[in-house]
């Protein structure tokens, strides 16, 4: 039966099928001339957009913008093609969202927009009340989301503690504890019923336990025999990662779901509450212990950061809130919980691929062991050997190798800021108030007029001048952030990376399980995304000696 411009025809299987051909006869001349107005319409829109991919490096699209270039990239690597994007254009390109989103932003991976907007002009740039009001309800008023005098004043007090005597025994002390006592057993473990480990997984038990104890001064234990799952864990991650899909989801639709508690929002809520329980609990505690605590207490000072901010008070003599302590120790955690974990992940996957840096690497700690009477076969008297602080500062070819491994692939891959008032990048580029301005730090990795045509390989030698390890520009090697927001746990990284890497290093031949896939997960953290698979092998000593 005919019905309008359709007509139905039997395909030789005996299968019926609408076909279209010819069936424009049926329409009436109003309905040609729409059809040709669309026809042409199309061509211009498409032509328009390729025009623009032309001179903008991706199509713009009416309605959708530049969605459906993302949309393809996302279903790769997203940062390679963000690094190919850029690379095409000279390090900048303007990103255009669909029309009525939020999704318009500046991103760029030129080290000399970088400095302008981390260092030259700081206060233009700020996180800004977007990434403020998204990030709210997980991390508050801490430093990670605050701007101008609230972050000022957290920063002055944070950064005192971290240069102090105090905190780097406290931080040596339980770096210590918790590689010799808790990763080390579980890594002979696993070598002895000859099981493959998720490296990955047992690094970021390690940095949780690690900064908890930092910023609370509480070991929750994640590394404990057995990989227990910790609440206060699994609720943290729960809450970061619901957080994170705030980012992608329209802000009228986040915050309806809020309203009615559905989705995404009330996983957020209940692991929140979770969270809240935690922190409350121990800065009750605290307060407790240190009400009792006398002046002439013989124990030694707690140096972790909740006691030292709950220690300061206004010049009017209030002390902060608990709720504002609360928000300094979730924010610190955030900042310094899964970032040395996964880079050493890359670390170890890339020394699977460069044998070359393994060798210099174990020459090194030979070297060092060497001084302390180091024949072969361990060090005498010492059953269980600890790298002093003292020789961790000595491991200059280490330090390149991670910083190379931070350069390919850095822990926070791509970060941003907000406009606050008009301005113009170094290179060109105009910034309109309000604008959000990402930075692609993995790219800037991955540029040849930054690192040279050998930008691509991992060669730690480039971070060495006559045998000593010499750092970037931060604004050429961003993997820290730079300017006033420079990462404030920077050394302590590096002490708690070179540390645990030397201590497993000296140890085993990690090696990666065949076909293991390892690709960056899609996070604010560059996690790879099946963890990290491998097997040990129990160093033979002569190796260590050659
Ligand atoms: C390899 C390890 C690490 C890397 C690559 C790293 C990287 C970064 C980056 C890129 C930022 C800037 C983030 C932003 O403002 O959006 C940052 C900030 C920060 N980091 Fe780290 N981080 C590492 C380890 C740590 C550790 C272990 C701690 C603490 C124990 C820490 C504490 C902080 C703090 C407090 C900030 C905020 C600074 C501010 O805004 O003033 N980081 N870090």
């Amino acid at each position: 039966m005919n019905s309008g411009n359709q007509t139905t025809a039997t395909l030789s299987n005996g299968r019926s099928a609408s076909t279209t051909n010819l069936g424009f006869l049926w329409l009436l001349p109003a309905e040609i001339q729409v059809l040709e107005l669309l026809l042409a319409l199309s061509m211009f829109v498409t032509l328009h957009a390729l025009r623009q991919s032309k001179r903008q490096g991706l199509a713009v699209w009416p309605f959708v913008g530049m969605l459906p270039s993302l949309i393809l990239g996302l279903r790769h690597d997203m940062y390679e093609w963000i690094t190919g994007v850029l690379d095409g254009l000279g390090g900048t390109f303007i990103f255009r969202g669909p029309w009525f989103t939020n999704l318009q932003c500046v991103v760029t991976a030129d080290p000399r927009n970088l400095e302008h907007l981390l260092k030259t002009k700081f206060s233009n740039f700020p996180k800004g009340g977007y990434f403020r009001s998204t990030v709210r309800d997980l991390l508050g008023d801490g430093i990670f989301s605050a701007d101008d005098e609230v972050w000022r004043r957290q920063r002055k007090i944070a950064s005192l503690e971290f240069h102090s005597a105090e905190f780097r025994s406290m931080t040596v002390r339980s770096l210590y504890e918790l590689v010799h006592s808790r990763l080390l057993p579980v890594l002979e473990s696993a070598h002895n019923n000859r099981t493959p480990i998720d490296l990955q997984d047992l690094l970021l038990r390690l940095t949780f336990d690690n900064v908890c104890m930092i910023a609370f001064g509480v070991d929750p234990g994640c590394l404990s025999p057995g990989l227990p799952e910790i609440p206060f864990a699994r609720a943290f991650e729960d809450a970061t990662e619901a957080t994170i899909i705030r980012f992608v989801t329209p802000t009228a639709i986040w915050k309806a779901l809020r309203f009615l508690d559905l989705g995404n929002e009330r996983r957020l809520k209940r692991s929140l509450k979770r969270v809240d329980e935690f922190a409350y609990e121990v800065i009750r505690t605290r307060k407790k212990e240190l009400s009792l605590e006398s002046g002439d207490d013989k124990k030694p000072a707690r140096s972790d950061l909740l006691t030292v901010f709950m220690r300061v008070k206004d010049d009017d003599g209030t002390a902060f809130s608990d709720g504002f302590l609360r928000d300094v120790c979730v924010n610190f955690i955030l900042a310094g919980r899964d970032t040395s974990s996964v880079a050493l992940a890359w670390f170890f996957w890339l020394l699977n691929r460069y044998p070359e840096v393994e060798d210099r690497i174990l020459g090194e700690l030979r070297k060092i062991l060497e001084e302390r009477g180091y024949n072969g076969e361990g060090v005498e008297g010492e059953k269980d050997l600890v790298f002093k602080p003292e020789e961790v500062k000595r491991m200059e070819y280490l330090q390149a190798a991670l910083s190379e491994a931070l350069r390919l692939y850095p822990s926070v891959p791509v970060d941003h800021k907000e406009v606050v008032e008009d301005d113009v990048f170094p290179d060109g580029t105009v910034l309109k108030k309000g604008t959000k301005v990402l930075y692609a730090i993995y790219s800037m990795g991955r540029m040849e007029s930054i690192w040279g045509t050998d930008c691509r390989d991992y060669k730690p030698e480039r971070w060495l001048r006559d045998g000593r390890f010499m750092s970037e520009s931060a604004y050429k090697f961003a993997a820290f952030n730079g300017g006033p927001r420079l990462c404030l746990g920077k050394d302590f990284a590096y002490y708690q990376m070179k540390f645990a890497a030397a201590s497993i290093l000296y140890r085993y031949h990690v090696k990666v399980v065949e076909n293991h896939p390892v690709a960056p997960k899609l996070a604010l953290t560059m996690y790879m995304k099946h963890g990290l698979k491998v097997t040990l092998s129990r160093r033979n000593d002569t190796k260590l000696l050659k």
